[in-house]
Formats: structure tokens, sequence, C-alpha cells
């Protein structure tokens, strides 16, 4: 089903039900061949559902529609703006303006008071709002809006220039104050503004939304991603919220925490209609990472006996996963992020550029800001791809999601391998939770497909004591020093044996100095004296 805004194509079932009450607007597009004369239908998101008005040609009676009748099945639109104004040259000039510069969802209101018979269930982006009308001052809508509708974003466009008055709208929530005549290029820049203003809000209600029910709206995009932890379950929503924007997402964390299938399961949301495409930029020259990304023309250079399309080609309206990011050279930097910024780039030799519209994800295991700051990674560059940025914590500082990654894989490799061993007892989980898994998950899935391939579980015993032996026990970093969380063997030792096994770690890392290790431990270094001999 198609609702436009022209009224063209409204299905006669839904005509019916809301033709009665209706809502009038002065824009008068003609209409629609069933006996009704239809000038408009405004179509927008509400929360899962549409919400739609229209009028008749005459415009005399003006309703309410009522609740039942204007809620309606989900249709998306996109950066739905209203303008209001009652003078109908201004109108429809902004109008023109904004559908010029391919802003076709745009619906007009001839005054103050049916706008606010709306509310609170306005769901536009963006209301261009005149201060001057008759029943309604601007001001007044200005105001319901910002109580009402704090997600909307309010330009005021006025013919007054007042200082007192422009003060007044700002300090009550305009984003912004125009006064007449307003050059196109002023309108059109002020309007791209307050959009990205009102995405930015929008995602910002809808994170606070989700944090606060904990709930997903595509649980199934993230089922192969075994976690009980809360971190990456906020991961999940957060993607969500940022999955239909257009604007670049960098994935980082640690080799193995899973930044791939985050990258899957992002795609997956996005809705968008296009493949994913994932280029790996590790060890790529400039000349190869840019033939691979933006392709080439038949004669480009001596060998290019036929054209290669790019990457960013095939991935149309998809997703462009650009993988390891933080390994580019600094000149192919440079042509990222020309692509990232304009939108456009050339096949080698082309003469005219070529659009794109795949949506740019980027991850790397490597920490940017250092890199930015050792002068190998482009702070623009930086700055431009961390518009949306999820860091995937380290599997040691998830230590809930080490049983349930182990039987997961167990089970797998179980069958894979016709072993007997199925299931990791506790002991065995608090065993394997005492490790820190530099290679997380990765690391993980090789221990326990070795251990099954070759015996069972003595073999994964074994493997681990060895690790264990060289490895740093693992304590969670992120939580302030009183609530660091270490993990304990079972049965726990007993205070004899704990004292002696921190000693013999604070000996470890304090390279055998015992001042030092007495410094850590927080005793003095005669007590520490007497531990060691
Ligand atoms: N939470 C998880 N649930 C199930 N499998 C996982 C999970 N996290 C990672 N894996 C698996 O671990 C392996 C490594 O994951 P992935 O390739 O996504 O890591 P990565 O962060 O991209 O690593 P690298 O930086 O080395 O490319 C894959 O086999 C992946 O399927």
């Amino acid at each position: 089903m198609r609702i436009t805004d022209n009224g063209c194509g409204i299905p006669q079932e839904i005509v019916g039900r809301i033709c009665d009450p209706f809502f009038s607007t002065k824009q008068d597009h003609g209409g629609v061949g069933l006996g009704l004369t239809i000038s408009m239908a405004v179509v927008q998101d509400h929360g899962g559902q549409m919400l739609f008005a229209f009028s008749t040609g005459s415009g005399h009676n003006r309703h309410r529609l009522p609740e039942r009748s204007r809620i309606m099945p989900h249709i998306p639109s996109k950066h739905p703006i209203f303008i209001v104004d009652d003078e109908q040259r201004l109108l429809e000039g902004v109008n023109y303006t904004l559908r010029s510069a391919g802003y076709d969802d745009v619906a007009t209101f001839n005054n103050g008071r049916d706008i606010l018979s709306f509310l609170p269930d306005l769901e536009c982006s963006l209301v261009l709002l005149d201060l001057y009308m008759p029943d309604v001052s601007g001001e007044e809508v200005l105001l319901r809006l910002r109580e009402e509708c704090p997600h909307v974003v309010v330009v005021v466009i006025t013919g007054v220039d007042e200082t007192e008055t422009a003060v007044r709208c700002m300090k009550a929530g305009a984003f912004d104050y125009l006064v007449n005549p307003v050059e196109p290029e002023q309108l059109i820049a002020t309007v791209r503004r307050a959009l990205s203003h009102a995405v930015l809000i929008r995602q910002n209600f809808n994170l606070r939304q989700r944090l606060l029910t904990g709930k997903l709206d595509h649980p199934e995009a993230f089922a192969g991603i075994i976690t009980a932890n809360r971190k990456m379950n906020t991961i999940f929503q957060y993607l969500e919220v940022v999955a239909p924007a257009s604007d670049p997402v960098l994935v980082t964390g640690e080799t193995g925490t899973g930044k791939d299938l985050i990258v899957s399961a992002l795609h997956q949301i996005s809705g968008r209609d296009g493949p994913l495409v994932a280029l790996n930029a590790a060890g790529l020259d400039d000349n190869i990472f840019a033939d691979t990304l933006f392709g080439h023309v038949k004669g480009a250079f001596t060998d290019a006996a036929v054209a290669r399309q790019g990457m960013v080609e095939q991935a149309r309206n998809g997703t462009l996963f650009l993988d390891e990011i933080g390994d580019l050279t600094l000149s192919s930097q440079i042509k990222l992020l020309k692509l990232i910024q304009d939108r456009e780039f050339y096949p080698l030799g082309a003469d005219n550029p070529r659009q794109s519209r795949a949506r740019i994800v980027l991850a790397t295991n490597r920490n940017l800001e250092d890199e930015v700051r050792r002068n190998r990674f482009r702070k623009d560059l930086f700055y431009r791809i961390n518009t949306y940025h999820v860091h995937l914590p380290p599997l040691r500082e998830r230590p809930e999601d080490i049983p349930l990654l182990a039987n997961y894989y167990l089970a797998q490799a179980a069958e894979e391998f016709k072993s007997s061993f199925r299931h990791i007892e506790p002991q065995l989980s608090n065993f394997l939770q005492a490790y820190n898994f530099p290679g997380n998950v990765r690391e993980l899935r090789a221990l326990i497909f070795n251990a099954v391939a070759h015996g069972g579980q003595e073999i994964l015993i074994r493997s681990l004591s060895r690790l264990l032996k060289t490895s740093h026990p693992p304590v969670l970093q992120d939580n302030p020093p009183s609530e660091k969380i270490m993990l304990f063997p079972d049965p726990l030792p007993t205070m004899d044996q704990a004292i002696e096994l921190l000693v013999r770690e604070a000996m470890r890392r304090a390279h055998g100095n015992q001042a030092a290790a007495a410094r850590m431990l927080g005793i003095s270094r005669q007590a520490m004296h007497k531990r060691v001999h």
C-alpha cells in the first residue's frame, strides 16, 4: 500500500474510514476519482504505525481527526517537514524552495490551530513556523510544540526583525530564527542543519526508550551472537537506533570479539535493499585499495582489458564494510575521507564522478585515538567516521558469556567429532573464567574444538592449566577499584593459599622487586620479605 501526499493511490477502505472528520490545509492537489475531493494526505512514521491526514478542496470544515482513524499501519517517511504560515504566497514559496531542493515530504498549514490539533501525536521532524498569524500565534504554537513534542525541531520564519522576539523564541526552544525575505540557499542550509539536529534528538529519544524497556525490535538479527552480558545488549539497542541512519558506523574491539557478527546484524536491521560487501583493508597498498574500492574503466592502465566494478558500486544501496581500517595507508585514508564526505568517487580512468549510496561501516582492533596521536591515522577521517561508534568489550570483561559460549561451541564440536564430551561442568566453567582470553571468542572456540578433537575434557583442563600459568588473572578493568571483580576457582583457596598466590603474583608483576611488590599489596617491605622467605 502506498500513500502519497497528493492523495493518489489512497485505497477505498482507508478513504472510507477517515473521510468524514477531516483535516484541512491550504494545499489543493485535486481529487482521486472516488467521488470525494481529497486534497492531501500527510504520511508519517508513528512509532510503528502510520498517521495521516487529508482534506477536501474547500478547506471550510476543520476538525481534529479521531485518534482511532488517524492511526494506521506503518509506512516509513524520511524527514517530514511542516510549514505553517497564514500568507499563501510565503507558504507556497517555502514549499517550492524545499521541493526544488529534493525535500518532497512537505506539508503546509495556513494556521496554527490546525497543527495544534495533531498534538501530541505530531510525528514530523521539522516545523517552519510563521510568528504572526490570526487565531493562534506562532509563539503559542512554539511553546506547545516544545512542551508536547520535544523531538520536533522548530525554525521560526517571520517578516518582523525584532531582537526581543527573536531572543524570546530562541529561549523558548526554537532552533533558529529567520527573517523574511529568506534567500533559498539560507533556507536550505538551515533546513539541512535542523534535520540533522532532529535525527540526533530522535536517536537520543529512541535510545532512552529502549534502554528503559531493555527490549529489542529485531532479536532475530542478533540471535547468532551468544551473550548474556548487559553491555552487549545495550550495544544491540544502540545499533537498532542508528541502523536506519546513513552516517558511517565505527565498530572497535579486540581481535575475536565478534565485530564481523555485529556488522552483519547491523546490515540486516538497516532496512537497506543492497547487499553487504566487505573489504579487508589490511595489507592493501594504495593502488590496490583504490582499484578494489572504486574499480576502473576499460583501458585505464595497460592491463585493464575490461572495466572492473568496484566494491562501492557492488554495495549499491547496501552496506560497504571496511575491516581493519586502522591498517590503511595515509594516502588511502584521504581517498576514503573523500568518499565519505562527498558521497562520490571516480573509478580509475573515469572522467565523471559516480554517486555512492552505500552505508559505510568500519571496523578495527586498533585504538584509533592512539593512532591519531602517533600521526598514523588522519584526525579528520577519525572524526568523520566516529559519529556512531560501538566498542565491543573483550571476553574477560563479560565472564558470564564464557560458559555460554563454551557450551555453544562444545555442542558444535561434539557433533562434528562424535564426542561424548557434551557439557561443561560448573567447576570447569570457573576454571575457564579464570583465563583472560587475549584472543577472545575466537580463542575460546579454538580451545574447545582442539580439546574435543584430541580427547575431550582432560585435554581442555591440561591446555587451560598451561595457559593460566603464563597469563594475567582476568580483572575487570572498567569498574571502579572498589568494585573490581576477581574470578576465583571453586573450591575457594584457603586464606594461606590465597595470600601465597597474591604474593607470588605481586612478585611476578614487580619482576622480583620486593619493595615494589610490597607497595602493590599495601604491606611493609619487611612483611613482604617474611612472606617471600
Ligand atoms: N558472541 C558471539 N557468539 C558467537 N560467536 C561469536 C561471538 N563473538 C565472536 N564469535 C565468533 O568468534 C569468531 C571471531 O569473531 P569475529 O570474526 O566477528 O571477530 P572480530 O572482532 O571481527 O575479529 P578480528 O578483529 O580479528 O577480525 C567468529 O567465528 C565468530 O563467529
